[in-house]
């Protein structure tokens, strides 16, 4: 029926992560789809402005740290220096790399890329606004919202000056700054502190809450702030932003407490709005929240039958990883009635600060309030010979496993590949039953030297504790 009344089966609006999830899966299954996409090339606001130019621009840090620390690589007497601008530029690559890649899924799975911005004009019709201003009504049986998010910004903060940034626009930062204050200590805000001050910027770290990435075990989240402090970050807890006041030559932070900080530049990085006021979607009966996001059902289906929504525009967990699977999941239910395939309930992180950090499953103190008795399995990467060789000794891997069944409740880790070394303990975590037990990681043989060997050692740490 959609063949011959619509001009598609299926519109996906956003080309990020969970846009090209659902499009691929509903091209695949033989639908007509089209991609609608406002930036002037695809991959959402994960390849151009969030996941992997942030992520490009840490490995360049991370490797830098690397080399100024390794004495047969660095033999002269003061360390090498790089710029901002220089890991940018490393950084624009991967995106250009991203983009042709990405680009290349639509073409060969004949799925047409319009480039416009997309709003409802009703449920079944878009109106598409080209750049040059020229537009057209697209009509289809149903529409996937997948309009991402970007930063939020409060009004009371100059935006237009100079010197103040966005995790958005710091991405054309073009000045080499001596310091910066960094607003908002979450994921974002934390990733870059460790990226500025990993090129030598003295970096003022401002959080509005009582510690670090409050959602992580506190040991992984102490052992951040440590490192971070312990390579000069200035971190304030507890505090608020009074005002930011922008001049010629530099920015001042005033807080709530009375604090005044001054810097070359100031980075912006508490919260995210969903994208959702272009989309005009009143005219389709949604009513965004007050952070921009859209309702969902356990299908992705909005309160309005034929039009879904996934990834950051539904808030929870706003990750590209997840984003991707809800793509996918919301296409299924679009063909099928309904998707039977679920998110996973642990969710991983995967944190890009230096030290990196990773983590699945429960945290210690969530196990305390449940009265769970658990025990703790820890390897210091330090101890750990793959470790030794690669000079990265920073970092360790802690199991939470039950005493008596010897199920595994949680992985925390931090240190270099953290994100990388999380996936093993997850595949065993993930198996139902007997599957999940610490005595895998005891049973095994490990190759050697490798950090996966954390696991023996951290299980065997572990079952030492229980058995005596
Ligand atoms: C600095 C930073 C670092 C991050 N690091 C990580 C990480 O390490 N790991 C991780 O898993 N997640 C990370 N995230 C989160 C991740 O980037 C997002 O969760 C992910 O991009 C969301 O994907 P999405 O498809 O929902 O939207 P997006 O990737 O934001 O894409 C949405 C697209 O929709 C387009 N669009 C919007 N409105 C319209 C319209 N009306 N018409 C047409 N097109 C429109 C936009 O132009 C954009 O291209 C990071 C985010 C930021 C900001
Ligand atoms: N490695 C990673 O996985 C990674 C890296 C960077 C970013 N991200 C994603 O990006 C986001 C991080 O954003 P963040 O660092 O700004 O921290 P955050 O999302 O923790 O937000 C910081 C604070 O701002 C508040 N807030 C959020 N949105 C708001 C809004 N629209 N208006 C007013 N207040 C708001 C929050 O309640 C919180 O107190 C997360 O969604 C995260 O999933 C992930």
């Amino acid at each position: 029926m959609a063949k011959t009344k619509y001009d598609y089966d299926a519109i996906v609006i956003g080309s990020g992560p969970a846009g090209e999830g659902a499009a691929m899966k509903l091209a695949k299954s033989g639908k007509r789809v089209a991609m609608i996409e406002r930036h002037s090339s695809i991959g959402g606001g994960c390849t151009h402005w969030g996941t992997i130019p942030s992520k490009a621009l840490r490995h360049s840090v991370s490797r830098l740290i690397e080399f100024n620390a390794n004495p047969l690589f660095s033999r002269q007497d003061t360390p090498l220096h790089l710029k901002f601008s220089d890991i940018l530029d490393h950084s624009q690559s991967v995106i250009r790399r991203q983009i042709k890649l990405r680009g290349s899924f639509y073409e060969r799975n004949g799925v047409p890329v319009l480039h416009g911005e997309a709003s409802f004009k009703d449920k079944h019709t878009l109106k598409f606004v080209r750049d040059d201003g020229s537009s057209d009504d697209i009509t289809a049986a149903q529409f996937v919202i997948a309009t991402g998010s970007r930063p939020y910004r409060p009004k009371s903060i100059d935006f237009n000056h100079p010197r103040v940034y966005d995790s958005d626009t710091v991405l054309s930062l073009k000045h080499d700054p001596r310091s910066i204050i960094i607003v908002g200590a979450g994921v974002i805000g934390c990733e870059y502190a460790s990226i500025f001050r990993g090129l030598g910027v003295k970096v003022d770290l401002v959080n509005m809450r009582d510690r670090l990435l409050s959602f992580l075990d506190t040991e992984i989240s102490d052992a951040l702030s440590y490192h971070l402090r312990n390579s000069g970050v200035v971190i304030r807890h507890g505090e608020e932003f009074a005002k930011v006041e922008g001049f010629d030559d530099r920015v001042v932070l005033t807080t709530e407490s009375g604090k005044i900080m001054q810097a070359d530049c100031l980075l912006f990085a508490n919260g995210r709005s969903g994208n959702v006021e272009s989309l005009q979607v009143g005219n389709v009966d949604l009513q965004p929240n007050g952070r921009g996001q859209l309702e969902v059902d356990d299908n992705y289906r909005t309160s309005t039958d034929n039009i879904y929504a996934v990834g950051d525009i539904i808030g929870y967990p706003s990750l590209a990883s997840a984003a991707y699977d809800q793509g996918r999941f919301a296409a299924t239910a679009m063909i099928d009635g309904k998707c039977e395939k679920k998110l996973i309930t642990d969710i991983p992180t995967g944190i890009y600060t230096i030290p990196e950090i990773s983590s699945v499953g429960a945290t210690e103190e969530e196990l305390t309030a449940k009265k769970v008795p658990y025990e703790v399995g820890r390897a210091q990467f330090k101890h750990l010979a793959r470790a030794q060789i690669a000079d990265t000794q920073v970092g360790c891997l802690k199991l939470l496993f039950h005493r008596e069944s010897r199920k595994i409740l949680g992985i925390h880790c931090f240190g270099e590949r953290a994100a990388e070394i999380i996936h093993i303990g997850q595949a065993i975590m993930e198996q139902k039953g007997k599957g999940n037990t610490l005595d895998y990681f005891i049973d095994t043989t490990f190759n050697y030297p490798t950090m996966a060997e954390a696991y023996r050692v951290a299980a065997l740490n572990g079952i030492n504790r229980v058995d005596g």
